[in-house]
């Protein structure tokens, strides 16, 4: 059986027989002029995934590769049921929320000897060791403990197998190819197998082994092992995030029947038509607005130092939600409880 149509492919199908989502030209438009004006600022430039997130490995060796691989193998579901009552990670002074209270709790268990980035050591770590590593500071826990106990297991356990433990063995599998290293991933890694079907056909998003591909590309930097020749066909990454603030830009539109659905904080399920519908109009709209805006750089003949790509239009758009999440209070995001985003 030949395998599910790949992201972008899944995203443009998706969009041409969405009933509840749909894209506005002109929102399209209107967010690629906003990005226009960060063209070529660190907001829009590789170096801003070390630069703008204190969070993040400031080095590009191995140990980093691997930082990152633990992180998006757990880099799923952090929204509560309550914005105001939520897990939060006190680190170094500061307090973290959403996926920052991941990475807080990954950076804390290194101050404190843990090795959690280390597969022989999460290959075999008991669910009371997974529950202090990710435990909150506030009486509501991290979401799916159970579930990233499991799959912390899983992963670690195959890493261990199939790469000598390491994840800079399978990066270099892929001989520098975003996409090899994309499916690398989906084959050996079960919990990154984020498919579905639409109309009858098996779709893919993809969305944790895409971002997976972009963070290691920017924890390298780009260079060496992270030169991905093909990193610019890697799409945006089809989360709860963006599609909130593509509607909050206008560039995305929701039926008046499943806004008042979202409005009510009603559950979708993973692989529901409106929830695919969503996913899939979003990815195709950040391909929609990286067009229009290459466009725009090439009619102002402005050359930007850096390839444009959908990579960097996501972090920017998902950066832009965290820092006008008060703006977007009215938008609602959609509530999908699962382990592929
Ligand atoms: N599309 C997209 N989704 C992303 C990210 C990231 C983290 N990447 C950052 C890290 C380094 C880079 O500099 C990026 O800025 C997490 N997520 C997803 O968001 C959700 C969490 O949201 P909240 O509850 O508000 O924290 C959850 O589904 C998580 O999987 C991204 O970049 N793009």
């Amino acid at each position: 059986m030949d395998g599910p149509l790949p992201p972008r492919e899944s995203a443009k199908f998706i969009a041409e027989n969405s009933r509840d989502v749909s894209i506005d030209g002109g929102g399209v438009r209107r967010v690629a002029e906003l990005l226009l004006a960060k063209a070529g600022s660190p907001e829009l430039r590789l170096g801003g995934w070390k630069a703008l997130h204190e969070l993040n490995p400031r080095a590009a060796d191995e140990a980093a590769v691997n930082w990152v691989f633990v992180a998006d193998t757990l880099n799923f579901s952090f929204w509560s049921e309550h914005e105001e009552h939520k897990c939060l990670v006190g680190h170094r002074g500061k307090t973290y929320s959403g996926y920052w209270s991941l990475c807080a709790a990954i950076n804390r268990a290194l101050d404190e000897g843990i090795p959690i980035t280390s597969a022989s050591y999460y290959a075999t770590v008991s669910l009371d060791q997974v529950r202090h590593i990710l435990r909150s500071d506030t009486d509501v826990p991290m979401p799916l403990i159970e579930e990233r106990h499991r799959i912390l297991n899983e992963t670690g356990k195959i890493l261990l197998e199939k790469f000598e433990g390491s994840f800079l063995n399978c990066v270099r599998k892929s001989e520098k190819s975003a996409q090899k290293l994309m499916h690398l991933v989906v084959e050996n890694f079960p919990s990154y197998r984020d498919v579905t079907e639409f109309e009858g056909k098996r779709i893919s998003f993809y969305k944790r082994a895409q971002i997976l591909v972009a963070d290691t590309w920017s924890v390298l930097e780009g260079e060496g092992d992270g030169c991905f020749k093909d990193i610019s066909s890697i799409t945006m990454f089809a989360d709860y995030r963006l599609p909130q603030v593509l509607v909050h830009l206008g560039a995305l539109k929701y039926s008046e029947e499943l806004l008042e659905k979202l409005l009510k904080g009603e559950m979708l399920s993973y692989g529901s038509r409106q929830e695919v519908e969503i996913r899939g109009c979003s990815l195709w709209c950040v391909e929609l607005i990286r067009d229009c805006l290459l466009e725009l750089i090439e009619k102002k003949g402005e050359k930007t130092s850096e390839e444009i790509n959908s990579i960097l239009l996501d972090y920017y758009l998902w950066d832009y939600a965290r820092d006008h999440r008060d703006d977007m209070k009215g938008i609602p995001f959609h509530r999908t409880r699962c382990i592929y985003y």
